[in-house]
């Protein structure tokens, strides 16, 4: 993965929230931090390419705003506080996007199944409690075969058990598919320690990488 920022910026009015003149980023997990207020979900929407923003940003030559289709093939996202339309069960949003993201039902089966959801996957979402929209979201995150996964504020709300699976996923994503990862987290991740793994750190409007 090959992800690069070219004179990106990002203002809400008048108010410049974050810039990042060239930057470079190579296949890894990566650790974003950064105080309350400091752009962690703005560089990670502008990544999804949900919001706009100046400049640009590219995976592997794909041009996030020019060449759209075939960027959101490669780059998966969820939430920090995930909303869904609350009349739909998760089964539905589960369908739309596995279909959307080319996963087969073995994909989806096993991501529902590891996180204990089939008790609840037929009911609409608004019945949902906070863990298990948080739950849902980050299945949509694994789905097809992205090359770069966002993971925004992903371990709050879990309980200790979904927690460790979800570690489990990433490293297995990371080792076996090669896959990258951005996550966002006011925590310390507790992956494995042998990983390659950077960090982030999103301060006074921009974004270092840090020497490990
Ligand atoms: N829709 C918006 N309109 C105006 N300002 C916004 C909007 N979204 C974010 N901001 C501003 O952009 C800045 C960065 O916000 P952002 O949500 O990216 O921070 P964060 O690092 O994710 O914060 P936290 O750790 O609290 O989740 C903040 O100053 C925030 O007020």
């Amino acid at each position: 993965m090959q992800l690069s920022f070219t004179n990106y910026r990002k203002t809400f009015g008048a108010v410049e929230v974050l810039k990042i003149n060239n930057l470079y980023l190579d296949s890894s997990i990566y650790w974003v931090k950064g105080e309350n207020g400091s752009g962690k979900s703005t560089l990670l929407k502008s990544i999804a390419g949900i919001i706009n923003f100046e400049g640009e940003i590219k995976l592997n030559d794909f041009n996030s705003q020019r060449k759209t289709v075939e960027f959101r093939k490669l780059v998966n996202f969820a939430e920090a506080e995930p909303l869904f339309p609350e009349f739909l069960t998760g089964k539905d949003m589960v369908d739309l996007f596995a279909e959307a993201k080319n996963a087969s039902s073995f994909q989806t089966e096993f991501y529902l199944n590891e996180m204990k959801m089939q008790t609840y996957i037929n009911e609409p979402i608004g019945a949902y409690s906070s863990g298990m929209l948080k739950k849902l979201s980050l299945v949509l995150a694994f789905l097809g075969n992205p090359q770069l996964i966002l993971l925004d504020e992903p371990l709050i709300t879990l309980d200790t058990d979904s927690l460790q699976i979800l570690y489990k996923w990433i490293e297995k994503k990371y080792t076996e598919e090669g896959v990258s990862f951005l996550i966002s987290s006011h925590q310390a991740l507790d992956l494995d320690e042998t990983l390659a793994r950077k960090t982030l750190l999103v301060e006074n409007r921009t974004l270092n990488l840090l020497e490990c």
